[in-house]
This record gives C-alpha cells, structure tokens and sequence, in this order.
C-alpha cells in the first residue's frame, strides 16, 4: 500500500457514467489513492496528464476505449480497463503498443467482481465434463453492447477447455429457427443476452450431461461488488509492466 502522503494519483475517463462515478466515489474513499482527473466525453483528455495521473481507469464505451489507451500509453501513464469490447486483436494490439514501452503496464478485466471471476475460473474446470453448455448473460437496458464483455470472456475459457478435452460441438439437433433464437455463436459456446430494466450485471452458465445439469450463477446486485478488484487493478498495475488479461492474474485462486 502506498503511504497516506503520497497517494496514487488516479484518473478517471468515463467519471460521470454510472462505473465511473462508483469509481470516483470509491477511490477517493481509499486512504492510498486519489483521483486527480475526472474525464467524460467531450472533455479535454490531456488534463490526466496536466494533472499528473499514474494511473488511468477507463470504463467509457467500446467505441473509444482502444484510442484512450492508445493515448494513456503514448503519455506513459499505466491504465486499469473496465470497459467491454475487446476480443484477441484488440487485444494483441494494446500488446503491440506496449512492447515500445517496456516499463509501462495494462490491466484489463472483463470483470472485476470476485464472484464473476471465481465463476469464470469453475466453468473451465467444469467445462471438461459436459457435452452442453450454453450462457446466459442479463444486465441492465443501458447496457451499450451485447453479448457481455464477460460472457464473451466466458465462452473463450469454456471453448478452450473443451478443445483441451477433445470434446466436439455441443449436441443441438436445432433444424429450423426463427433469427436469434439460439443466441450469439462465440468460439462455438451460444449466448443468449437479455436486457431488463431494474438488473445490473448478472450470468448464468449452464452445463448439460447425462441425466444432470450443472448451473454456475453469478449477479452482481450493486456496483459496489467492481470496487474492490478495481481499487486492487490499481494498486498492483504501479508494479507491472506488458498487458494482463483478467483480475484472476491478481489474486491466488
Ligand atoms: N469490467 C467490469 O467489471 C465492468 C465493466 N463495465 C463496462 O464499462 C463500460 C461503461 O459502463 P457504464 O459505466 O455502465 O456506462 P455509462 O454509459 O454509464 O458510462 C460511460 C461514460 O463514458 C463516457 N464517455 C464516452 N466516450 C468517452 C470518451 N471518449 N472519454 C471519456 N468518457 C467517455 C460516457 O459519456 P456519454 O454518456 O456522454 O457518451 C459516459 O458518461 C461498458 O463497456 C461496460 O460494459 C461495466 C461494469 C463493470
Ligand atoms: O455494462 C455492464 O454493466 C457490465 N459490463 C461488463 C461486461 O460487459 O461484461 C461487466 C459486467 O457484466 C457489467
């Protein structure tokens, strides 16, 4: 933990959106960080590096995260990313870009509740097991993307560990259907996305096999439940360098 005195110097882009607030409200709660820039759309994003930030939390729209790294990097300013979007080439692009800089580091976490990442980590040792398995992700209706950061992560742990296993396409005898309904295709995994007022962030993997079926769920019932990965997100990326992928890296499961 840095000392009282000499906090971390946070930035925050997106600080008026629903995340960012939380994260403004949670940081400035913390006795080892401070926020020295709060940053939404349309503002002038040198202020985070007028105002001297070491660290940079981005929870914006998938749409302008890659440039806000982009620009965080350039300023050699380390970045912890909530925001949803990133699939392997965004990702081994940020990659790219931080090969130049050899000391600077990006965390980026599809999700920065413990719950959904313990959840994440028994679907890749359940997934082994199951011919079926299908997701089932529901937020909020001002959610901006579909399907979820999360359960676009989810699918790629499940499909990874299925391949390990050997184990085929999931049995689905399906010959005719209406557009949609069976959900988005991710790396083979179906996932299906609902969006419901009066919801935050919630998941449901369901696994199928012989005779049982296994059901992994997690909600997030506040914004709250983000905080703590993400004041942990800040706290180690000071000592990191080149990109981690995931909270889970961050903790000993
Ligand atoms: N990893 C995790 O654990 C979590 C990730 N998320 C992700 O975080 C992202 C934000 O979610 P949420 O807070 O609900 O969304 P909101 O729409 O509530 O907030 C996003 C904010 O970013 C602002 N913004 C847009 N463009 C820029 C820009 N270029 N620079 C700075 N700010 C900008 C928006 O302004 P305006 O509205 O004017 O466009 C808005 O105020 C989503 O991708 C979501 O999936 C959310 C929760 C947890
Ligand atoms: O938009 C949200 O709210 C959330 N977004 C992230 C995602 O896309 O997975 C994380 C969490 O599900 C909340």
């Amino acid at each position: 933990m840095r000392a009282e005195d000499n906090p971390i110097r946070v930035g925050v882009l997106g600080a008026r959106g629903r995340m960012g607030a939380e994260v403004c409200r949670a940081v400035e709660a913390a006795d080892d960080m401070e926020v020295v820039a709060m940053i939404d759309a349309g503002d002038w994003m040198f202020d985070v590096a007028d105002a001297g930030a070491e660290v940079v939390v981005d929870f914006t729209h998938p749409d302008v995260v890659m440039d806000n790294i982009r620009f965080c990097v350039d300023q050699d300013i380390k970045c912890v990313v909530g925001t949803s979007g990133f699939d392997a080439e965004r990702l081994s692009t940020v990659e790219g870009w931080l090969e130049q800089k050899p000391e600077l580091g990006v965390l980026v976490a599809p999700n920065f509740a413990l719950g959904a990442v313990l959840s994440m980590r028994f679907a890749e040792l359940a997934a082994k097991y199951y011919p079926s398995v299908e997701i089932i992700e529901l937020h909020h209706a001002g959610k901006a993307d579909a399907p979820s950061g999360t359960a676009a992560h989810t699918a790629r742990v499940v499909a990874r560990a299925r391949a390990a296993a050997g184990l085929g396409a999931a049995p689905d005898a399906t010959t005719s259907e209406m557009d949609g309904a069976r959900g988005a295709l991710v790396e083979g995994v179906r996932v299906h996305s609902v969006r419901l007022s009066g919801l935050v962030a919630h998941q449901e993997l369901l696994f199928g096999g012989k005779g049982e079926t296994l059901t992994i769920r997690h909600d997030s019932l506040d914004r709250a439940s983000f905080m703590p990965g993400v004041l942990l997100g800040v706290r180690e990326i000071l000592g990191r360098s080149g990109l981690t992928v995931g909270l889970e890296n961050l903790i000993r499961l």
